[in-house]
């Protein structure tokens, strides 16, 4: 049967086995695409560069012209989004996962070039907080309808001076104990299994030190934290009801019991939706946090970010993102 032509204003973001199953409308006239650079991270998630040319597929069919830069190493993307912002390029794509998007945040930081995300990695967090399609070719048709909205990404400061921007969250102790320990080739090869994995080894010898907390001037103590801008942890799952990306602040979940038997539970609880329910999970809102706690390891949007102490703040200016 032949397929019959849709006009070039709509744009199919689903496709299955030759079969076309979703078509997005795109607005009678474009605006005028701006400069675009893909930042490609080649070590996230699976399956990326066959899922990164059929994006590109469509916004080359859509007249877009993007640059491609291929990163080669850990913190790559940082000076490649500096750069590009440097020399004008109007929206910067972060083609990989949460690590990725906040090198390339990190590099437009104080800029005013957007950044786009195509979701290439393996929880993607940012992407399904803002509704992003996970298809290549979804995610394309996001990128040249030029829609943003306004990021508010937090700025960790460590003792030796270093700064780490983080889109959607910074967590210590026995999340980021996992995180310090995963093998990239494991997840890898499992995905999201491989942190599940990683989690049920960390159990029987993470120590649970308590970690001391100022929280707007308030103290507390927690043996493990986790800053969000965002509701969701580790894929969909629902960790602070309420948080978003796009608003300012952040929610500080504080973990209050120790040991494996409570890592056990709130392991448990969190794909049920139960997390925030527990009488031992508090959450609370706040703009300046704090974390004592020497040699307790940090982690920030999935990635290893040293250790403790750690202050928290907003990052001096919100950023731009394409949105849908
Ligand atoms: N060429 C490269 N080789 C090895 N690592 C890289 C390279 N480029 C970037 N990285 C690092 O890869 C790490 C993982 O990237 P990223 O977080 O985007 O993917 P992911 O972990 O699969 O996805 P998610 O965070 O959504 O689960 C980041 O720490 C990043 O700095």
């Amino acid at each position: 049967m032949r397929r019959k032509r849709l006009p070039r204003r709509y744009v199919i973001i689903a496709q299955r086995r030759r079969r076309r199953i979703a078509t997005v409308a795109l607005p009678e006239a474009l605006p005028m695409p701006p400069r675009m650079l893909i930042v490609f991270n080649p070590a996230a998630g699976a399956r990326r560069r066959r899922r990164l040319l059929a994006a590109l597929d469509l916004l080359r069919g859509l007249a877009l012209r993007p640059e491609v830069a291929e990163t080669t190493h850990r913190g790559h993307a940082v000076g490649l989004a500096r750069a590009a912002a440097q020399d004008g390029v109007g929206v910067v794509v972060a083609a990989g996962g949460d690590g990725t998007i906040a090198e390339v945040a990190a590099g437009l930081s104080g800029s005013d070039s957007a950044l786009g995300v195509l979701p290439l990695g393996t929880a993607n967090v940012l992407a399904l907080e803002l509704g992003l399609p996970r298809s290549p070719a979804g995610a394309a048709a996001v990128l040249a309808m030029g829609r943003t909205a306004l990021l508010h990404p937090g700025l960790a400061h460590h003792a030796d001076g270093r700064e780490l921007l983080f889109v959607q969250m910074l967590g210590a102790g026995f999340d980021a104990a996992v995180v310090h320990r995963l093998a990239p080739g494991l997840k890898r090869a499992i995905g999201k299994g491989a942190y599940v994995w990683q989690t049920l080894r960390e159990m029987p010898r993470y120590p649970f030190a308590p970690i001391r907390c100022v929280i707007d001037g308030r103290d507390a103590h927690a043996a493990s934290v986790i800053v969000t801008k965002g509701r969701l942890y580790a894929g969909r799952f629902l960790l602070a009801p309420g948080a978003d990306p796009r608003a300012e602040g952040f929610h500080v979940v504080l973990f209050r019991d120790s040991g494996a038997l409570a890592a056990l539970r709130y392991g448990a609880a969190l794909p049920l939706g139960l997390l925030s329910r527990l009488r031992s999970v508090e959450i609370r809102r706040a703009t300046q946090i704090r974390f004592d706690g020497t040699g307790i390891p940090a982690q920030a949007d999935g990635d290893a970010a040293g250790c403790l102490p750690v202050t928290i703040g907003p990052a001096p200016k919100p950023m731009r993102i394409v949105v849908p």
